[in-house]
């Protein structure tokens, strides 16, 4: 079965009514292209790093613009579309960084919650703090479709191989990493991250990602990526504003890879939970 992905890269602004409209510009020119399978980037609904900022546009799911929009956009077009992520209120008073996926229906298939929540101090000065923000997903998920079995994680995830692994031994064969990576880190090791997850599961990667300077003043990486399971570049975006990546995936191409290197098949599982022993010796010189 092949059929045509697309990821579509954004700026997302502070405002969740114009990045609703920006998403649904962009889905509808992907779907013109072909697109049966549309990704949008983590933070499609606001790229906004002010608490009270976020706070203030935060909606829960029923009542969110994304969500609406993107579940319409589904039907009226008559495609799968993966929201990448949008900050969703909860009635505990937390926040989900949440991946939405609907179907031609319009009807959500299912959501996804970023795990790994992104708490790092970059020596750029750049400073992150997630856990302070979001409530961590807390299950893996794979989306059992007619053309594909989709395996979901959100940016920092695709740092974290057992997450895809688990995706994959559950028969995702496609795995999906949409992203707002900061751009010293994109540089340093975005291409290498998508390209290890795809060789080492035999799968796709699909990266819609954010792009640019940003209103809250962020600068994202971009580089929206479709990688095939031998971590091949199959399609690739530049690392500012808009742009839509497309390719066509021949799902037959998993099958092919993981007979050349059957790395699932030859897993030793136990080995996730192995406590390494320890060798001290040596000398100091
Ligand atoms: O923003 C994130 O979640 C992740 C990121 O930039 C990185 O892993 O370098």
């Amino acid at each position: 079965m092949t059929f045509k992905a697309a990821a579509i890269q954004m700026c997302s602004s502070v405002d969740p009514e114009k990045n609703a409209a920006a998403m649904a510009r962009l889905v509808r020119e992907a779907a013109g292209h072909g697109a049966i399978y549309v990704q949008t980037p983590e933070m499609t609904g606001a790229v906004q790093k002010d608490r009270p900022g976020l706070m203030a546009v935060l909606r829960d799911e029923a009542n969110d613009i994304i969500v609406r929009t993107a579940g319409d956009l589904a039907r009226e077009l008559s495609i799968y579309l993966h929201v990448g992520s949008t900050a969703i209120a909860l009635a505990d008073g937390k926040i989900a960084n949440r991946a939405f996926l609907f179907g031609p229906d319009g009807r959500k298939i299912c959501t996804y919650d970023k795990i790994h929540m992104f708490d790092v101090d970059l020596d750029n000065g750049e400073s992150w703090r997630e856990s302070a923000v979001y409530r961590p997903g807390e299950k893996a998920t794979v989306a059992d479709l007619p053309f594909a079995k989709l395996g979901f994680g959100i940016c920092y995830d695709v740092r974290f191989p057992q997450l895809f692994r688990t995706e994959a031994v559950a028969g995702a064969q496609i795995l999906t990493t949409p992203a707002a990576f900061t751009r010293q880190t994109g540089e340093a090791h975005w291409e290498i991250l998508l390209r290890a997850r795809a060789i080492e599961n035999g799968a796709f990667v699909i990266s819609a990602a954010q792009a640019g300077v940003h209103e809250d003043g962020r600068e994202t990486f971009g580089h929206s990526m479709i990688v095939d399971p031998w971590g091949k570049v199959l399609a690739s975006a530049g690392g500012s504003g808009e742009a839509i990546v497309l390719a066509d995936i021949d799902v037959a191409a998993v099958g092919a890879a993981r007979a050349k290197i059957p790395n699932l098949k030859n897993a030793r599982d136990f080995e996730l939970n192995m406590q390494p022993e320890l060798a001290k010796g040596g000398v100091t010189v």
